[in-house]
């Protein structure tokens, strides 16, 4: 495995989660956070587009990390991989992924919000797992509560993260980075407005607590 889960959180402490559906779009977006001093894409499967510019980004723009989100199975793990992915997210955790993403070497952050799924994920030597969906689980005390069993598991909080709440979740020692669609909003990507979107990932970044 290039890089596995643990390292693949603490490329950036903000993960930005985007569906994209226009692939000229693509790079623009990748520069654009680039430039905001995010170099992470996690890149949903959501929309038809998804794969195309993971494949389109990972080409071109080597010094970004681009790794595909929403990956719900065997099929998505295999075509993100095919498609350039150098990591794949999950909302979910399961034992197919877990299987093929040890099959294909690749670094899987499956998406856990009970002891069960944190057990699964620790049992096969995963050592980084998306807490989804972050606030409606439990957030903050939620996190808190794993440190005791699972002191070495590390998270990535995502669902409800926002800019009003990252600085809490960041602060815990369990957490690497926090995962959201705020730094890629639709509105902006439909009116292309990256130099907007440069300017959020910036003041984002500038707003982490550096305690
Ligand atoms: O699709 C996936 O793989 C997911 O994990 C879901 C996303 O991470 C959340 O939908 C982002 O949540 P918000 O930042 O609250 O919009």
């Amino acid at each position: 495995m290039k890089i596995n889960a643990k390292e693949v959180l603490s490329i950036s402490p903000i993960v930005p989660v985007i569906a994209i559906d226009n692939i000229e779009d693509a790079l623009p977006l990748a520069k654009a956070l680039q430039d905001g001093g995010i170099n992470i894409m996690e890149i949903t499967l959501r929309t038809a587009t998804g794969l195309k510019a993971i494949e389109l980004i990972s080409k071109q723009m080597p010094s970004m990390n681009v790794g595909a989100g929403t990956v719900c199975n065997k099929k998505d793990l295999e075509d993100s991989i095919s498609h350039g992915a150098a990591f794949v997210f999950s909302p979910g955790i399961s034992e197919e992924l877990i299987q093929a993403a040890k099959q294909n070497d690749i670094a899987l952050i499956p998406g856990v919000c009970t002891a069960s799924e944190v057990m699964l994920a620790q049992n096969n030597d995963i050592n980084a797992c998306k807490l989804f969906p972050a606030v409606q689980v439990g957030g903050v005390n939620l996190l808190k509560a794993f440190l005791g069993p699972f002191a070495k598991m590390s998270f990535c909080p995502t669902g409800g993260v926002s800019l009003d709440n990252m600085n809490e979740f960041l602060d815990l020692k369990n957490v690497l980075c926090v995962g959201g669609s705020w730094l890629v909003p639709k509105k902006l990507l439909d009116e292309k407005n990256f130099d907007e979107i440069t300017r959020i990932a910036k003041s984002s970044l500038e707003k982490i607590n550096k305690a």
